[in-house]
């Protein structure tokens, strides 16, 4: 089950003025649709995304057309149409989460769209909102006629974060004449959870929109420039013992002999997790899960590895990759490499094309050589803007 972005950019910005819609004007360097699509292809938890353009806009996708996490579909003459025919052209593609987000917002972070994702473990649907600040009159003929009560009131921001089905379900359903999907779902009966929005995250409307959203990005790409990036190595070893199987980077795999350790012994899952501890440097896994405690008695060693992980989370780092190379003559690792990738890219929730695992022998030489043991050796980058 994946997690799609959803990109409507089939509008003609009349709003921001005279020249080309609004998001394939220039931007900091790129163009408002390039910025708003590396946000989100760039996203670790986003598999996918599904960007909705105008019928005369094919030759402005450039690059994106051939991007492996990018497909494009025709919108149609309202926003609410736009999403919809979007979320008919991801039908079949086993999507289970769905965030909507106009193109013309290019400024989100990659915190909003954490939170997002994690809500809808929670609620049936969540958006971001702004609370009003400032007092709200009613006006008439340029005098004040009146003043609005405030308490209560939002700011409405995308993206906006809905289980597939129910959001496709909730556009089949309605009218139309909606203003974002969080009105097409709670005229559904969906419940939508209100996340904090950022005053950072504007939508490009007016014509001097453009200036205050090229600072912001400038401003965040400064930070980026400040990145803590953080290096870790894990190395770890277990001898073969009595047994009919390995578990190796979290797979089970049919062997003559297996792995002795106090976990489940999967070497290659320990050297992952210690490169994540090493790069923070929070010691290994002996001090966070310490031998001497009967609790971790054949525990399995995906505890450990999401433990380092939800820890550099904590801290504020993003893991970038990790690299992992296991050392021995047998079992072939070849075969279940991809399957090894698949298992730490979950539990690491991380893309795959960022999980590494590798092997190779030691031309029987050593300990490895003579099938005394395997040893595995990791890698991880963690970074972090400052
Ligand atoms: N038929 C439409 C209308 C709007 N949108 C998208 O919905 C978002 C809504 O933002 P808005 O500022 O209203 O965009 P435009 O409709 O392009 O702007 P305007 O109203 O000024 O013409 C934008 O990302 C826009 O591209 C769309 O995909 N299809
Ligand atoms: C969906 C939206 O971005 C929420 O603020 C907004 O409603 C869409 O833009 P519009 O200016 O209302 O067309």
């Amino acid at each position: 089950m994946t997690t799609a972005a959803l990109i409507v950019a089939a509008g003609r910005g009349t709003r921001a003025g005279a020249g080309l819609p609004k998001q394939w004007r220039p931007l900091a360097g790129q163009r408002v649709a390039d910025q708003t699509l590396m946000a989100l292809v760039d996203h670790p938890r986003i598999d996918q995304v599904m960007l909705v353009i105008h019928p005369d806009d094919v030759a402005h996708l450039a690059e994106w057309s051939s991007h492996p996490k990018v497909s494009h579909c025709f919108g149609g003459d309202s926003r609410d149409q736009s999403v919809l025919n979007g979320l008919q052209a991801l039908a079949g593609s086993d999507v289970h989460k769905v965030l909507v987000h106009d193109v013309a917002r290019p400024c989100l972070s990659a915190d909003l769209i954490d939170q997002l994702i994690d809500t809808l473990d929670i609620h049936q649907a969540a958006a971001p909102g702004l609370e009003v600040v400032d007092a709200l009159w009613r006006g008439d003929e340029g005098l004040v006629a009146g003043v609005q009560d405030r308490s209560a009131l939002y700011r409405a921001q995308t993206p906006q974060a809905f289980h597939y089905d129910a959001l496709l379900e909730a556009h089949d359903a309605h009218p139309g004449g909606a203003a974002d999907d969080v009105e097409v779902a709670r005229a559904h009966g969906i419940d939508v959870a209100i996340v904090p929005g950022e005053e950072s995250n504007l939508k490009i409307t007016r014509p001097g929109d453009f200036a205050r959203a090229e600072d912001i990005l400038r401003e965040q790409t400064k930070k980026e420039e400040h990145m803590d990036i953080r290096l870790g190595n894990g190395y770890d070893v277990h001898r073969f013992g009595e047994g009919d199987h390995v578990i190796l980077c979290g797979v089970k795999i049919p062997h003559g002999r297996g792995l002795q350790g106090h976990s489940d012994a999967d070497v290659g899952m320990h050297a992952v997790t210690d490169a994540l501890y090493g790069a923070m440097a929070e010691g290994d896994i002996g001090r966070h899960f310490p031998p001497s405690d009967p609790q971790w008695k054949g525990a399995a060693s995906e505890i450990f590895l999401k433990h380092a992980a939800d820890l550099a989370r904590s801290k504020g780092f993003t893991i970038s990759n990790v690299d992992c190379t296991l050392v021995c003559e047998y079992p072939k690792v070849g075969p279940h490499a991809a399957a090894m990738m698949t298992e730490m890219a979950r539990i690491l929730g991380m893309e795959m094309d960022r999980v590494s695992i590798k092997a190779t022998t030691s031309e029987r030489l050593g300990f490895t050589g003579r099938e005394e043991g395997i040893a595995a050796i990791a890698t991880a980058t963690l970074i972090k803007a400052q």
